[in-house]
């Protein structure tokens, strides 16, 4: 079974941390980031060195009514403690080190464990099932390839060869596309269709809405003219007398590609001999689809589309459980869509929409107000008399409002005024300007979706977010549009996504019933746990972090001379921290040193303790230590239930060395001379020796 990639926390990205900003501590629960501030610690016990050192000061709830919030202050080199909070609207602040904290990650622990079990059910399924491993590329299916009219991009190459791979290995293929909208996803779909019917089987596409199965048949008929193959649409759309013709040949097998939308998962339908189940937006099929798309996913290959992607944390928690590839580079020459974010007014409006007719496009307008939308279609053709508009809604009869898209298509209509009907993935490459007229009514990835719809061609798109001027934003509305205004670059849809999990609650990721549990204790250790869960579940070790103490009487900061920006330091801080953690690569501290050099300039004598006490920090992390601590004339290590030949070399090489049974710690005496403690660098060096003779994990990491 795949190793499952150790769970890098996401950890708290300081860059990204503004006062207020709600972050969570491994131990003490959610707080609230105040500021970073610099303080005078002292350690070493009796002849304390005075050192000043920074930290991030986090505000908990008052352990008593009335009282002011607690205040803790994290060192900057334990920022691996502190993860950012995600997971919906403002939470409750934790009672330091309480017991509700305990009690929040007890209940998502357990809500976690009924998922891991699932993930882990469904993964040990899928691993003894026996697939189908279909056969190398035919000929016909290079002629298919080299005919599709555009250069793939490299992510379109790679994950159409990892998609072929799987489907020619004998365990069924459960792999998930995250594209931003428009990367093209579909042709690779195209060709895994393609592949599966070249051997005889049938493939199922399943997608959310009406205008889908219209636009992906259109899509995989034009791609597969000159070969027979049969692609039938199965929807609404289709009449009693065709649905059940359709579903005859589904049965006999003259039907080779069907796509459809949830009408597929109804009873009745049997396939003669299914070998690939496409999904797209499968998080939009609800809970009530859930079995039948188990029962039809059963023994076949996967493969997922999805245009939100999926957050790292998730992509990792879920690794090994399924295969994802990630469509994150545009087709070439595909420009940036110019987000407009402001009160609505009609001279924008004529303008837009004038500005698209001048250059012969056509536009979408967005109404999401079904009882509204013919007035509103009235009142731009008002503004605009020379455009022609027409309306198009999901309460509409089937067939007008396929005749209506069709018309659009064709360029028989120059504006469609519709509901969000034309969310996902409608490719009508003509239509370069979007104008939503309540845009503080969507979520973002909806916004992001419906933005989706326009530039997927060559030409400069436009997007319009407008509001109602009498109506007044709210505070999470107007964040949305501002997060939306900023990402417009492309690709910008992870950025958005992980945004919208903030604002809309990361639940309906993983499963409605779980927000609550993910508002508990925020999305990343929540996700986190999944990952220990599965990897527990499945008898692998989980990595847990153990939480290191190491405190040296030294001097080992950035002081502000050498980074004056705090976020300059911060990430300094950061990028040490994560550079230091046990799984960092070996060279991960050099190439901190250097960007530092880089940078900033030869590190002082305290960057240099700094860069040296991180490297112990490494070097004890990966012996497991939980403390490397001067206690007085002392250095105290534990634990250290060392075997007996490592406790005769500690003795033979440090004398007066003591092991302490019953605290499995180790204290040996500094070593010093007249009772002057050594330099910072000096002592540094002693310790990683020290460390490098009980625990032989490294070259004693002597600072540069
Ligand atoms: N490599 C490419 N170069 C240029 N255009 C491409 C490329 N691949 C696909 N396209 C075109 O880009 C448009 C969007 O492709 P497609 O519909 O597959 O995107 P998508 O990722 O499925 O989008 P959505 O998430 O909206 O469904 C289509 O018109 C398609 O023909």
């Amino acid at each position: 079974m795949k190793k499952l990639a150790s769970r890098r926390k996401n950890v708290v990205d300081p860059l990204a941390l503004k006062a207020g900003d709600y972050v969570v501590h491994e131990t003490h629960g959610i707080g609230r980031f105040v500021e970073l501030v610099s303080r005078e610690v002292s350690t070493g016990g009796r002849n304390a060195v005075k050192t000043s050192r920074e930290f991030l000061l986090i505000e908990y709830a008052p352990s008593k009514r009335g009282y002011p919030g607690d205040k803790l202050y994290v060192p900057t080199d334990q920022l691996d403690l502190l993860t950012r909070y995600v997971g919906g609207e403002a939470p409750q602040l934790s009672k330091m080190g309480g017991s509700d904290w305990a009690a929040a990650k007890g209940r998502a622990r357990k809500a976690v464990r009924d998922i891991a079990v699932e993930l882990v059910k469904l993964y040990s399924a899928r691993m003894a099932s026996k697939g189908h491993a279909f056969p190398p590329d035919t000929p016909w299916q290079r002629e298919l390839e080299e005919a599709f009219p555009f250069a793939e991009t490299p992510d379109q190459l790679t994950t159409i060869d990892e998609v072929k791979a799987d489907m020619e290995r004998p365990i069924p293929m459960d792999r998930l596309i995250a594209g931003d909208v428009g990367f093209g996803k579909t042709e690779v779909a195209v060709r895994a269709a393609f592949k599966a019917v070249q051997d005889g089987k049938q493939v199922v596409m399943l997608v959310p809405t009406t205008l889908l199965v219209r636009q992906h048949l259109e899509t995989f008929t034009e791609r597969f003219a000159g070969f027979p193959i049969q692609v039938r649409p199965l929807s609404r759309f289709q009449t009693a007398a065709e649905s059940k013709e359709i579903i005859k040949g589904i049965g006999d097998g003259t039907v080779d590609v069907v796509i459809g939308t949830h009408r597929l998962l109804t009873d009745g339908i049997s396939f003669k001999d299914l070998g690939l189940v496409i999904i797209d937006e499968e998080q939009r099929f609800g809970v009530e689809h859930k079995d039948a798309l188990t029962k039809l996913k059963t023994n076949v290959d996967i493969l997922a589309m999805s245009a939100t992607p999926i957050p790292r944390t998730l992509e990792m928690a879920v690794t090994g459980i399924r295969e994802m590839s990630t469509l994150a580079t545009p087709p070439e020459d595909r420009h940036p869509i110019l987000t407009f974010v402001g009160p609505y007014s009609d001279k924008q409006v004529g303008a837009a929409i004038r500005r698209e007719l001048l250059r012969e496009g056509q536009i979408f307008y967005v109404h999401n107000r079904v009882s509204s939308i013919n007035r509103v279609a009235a009142q731009l053709a008002e503004l605009v008399p020379e455009a022609r508009i027409a309306v198009a809604h999901g309460r509409m009869p089937e067939h007008a409002l396929e005749q209506v898209i069709v018309d659009f298509w064709e360029r028989k209509f120059d504006v469609l005024v519709s509901t969000t009907i034309i969310e996902t993935g409608l490719d009508i490459p003509n239509a370069n300007t979007l104008i939503i007229d309540r845009a503080d009514k969507y979520g973002l990835s909806q916004l992001h979706q419906l933005r989706g719809r326009v530039g997927r061609g060559r030409e400069r798109a436009y997007a319009y977010f407008l509001w109602d001027e009498t109506k007044p934003l709210s505070e999470t509305a107007h964040d949305r549009l501002s997060t939306i205004a900023a990402n417009n670059d492309l690709g910008s849809g992870m950025q958005v996504a992980l945004k919208d999990l903030e604002i809309r609650g990361a639940g309906n990721l993983l499963g409605g019933e779980q927000s609550g549990h993910i508002a508990g204790v925020g999305f990343d250790l929540y996700l986190r746990m999944i990952g220990e869960a599965v990897s527990t579940f499945r008898g692998e070790v989980a990595e847990g972090q153990t939480e290191l103490r190491l405190e040296l009487p030294v001097d080992a900061r950035i002081p502000e001379t050498y980074v004056d920006s705090e976020r300059l330091r911060l990430e300094a801080y950061q990028k040490l921290s994560a550079a230091s953690g046990p799984n960092a690569a070996d060279d991960a501290l050099d190439s901190v040193r250097e960007e530092l050099t880089d940078r900033y300039g030869e590190p002082p004598a305290e960057v240099q303790n700094l860069l040296a006490v991180s490297r112990l920090r490494r070097t004890a992390q990966r012996a497991g230590l939980s403390e490397v601590v001067v206690l007085g004339q002392n250095l105290r290590i534990a634990p250290a239930d060392l075997p007996d030949s490592r406790q005769v070399r500690l003795q033979r090489m440090y004398p007066r060395s003591r092991v302490l049974p019953q605290a499995s710690a180790l204290l040996v005496p500094l070593p010093g001379v007249d009772g002057r403690q050594p330099e910072d660098p000096e002592l540094i060096a002693w310790v990683a020796e020290l460390l490098q003779a009980i625990f032989a994990t490294e070259p004693a990491a002597t600072p540069r």
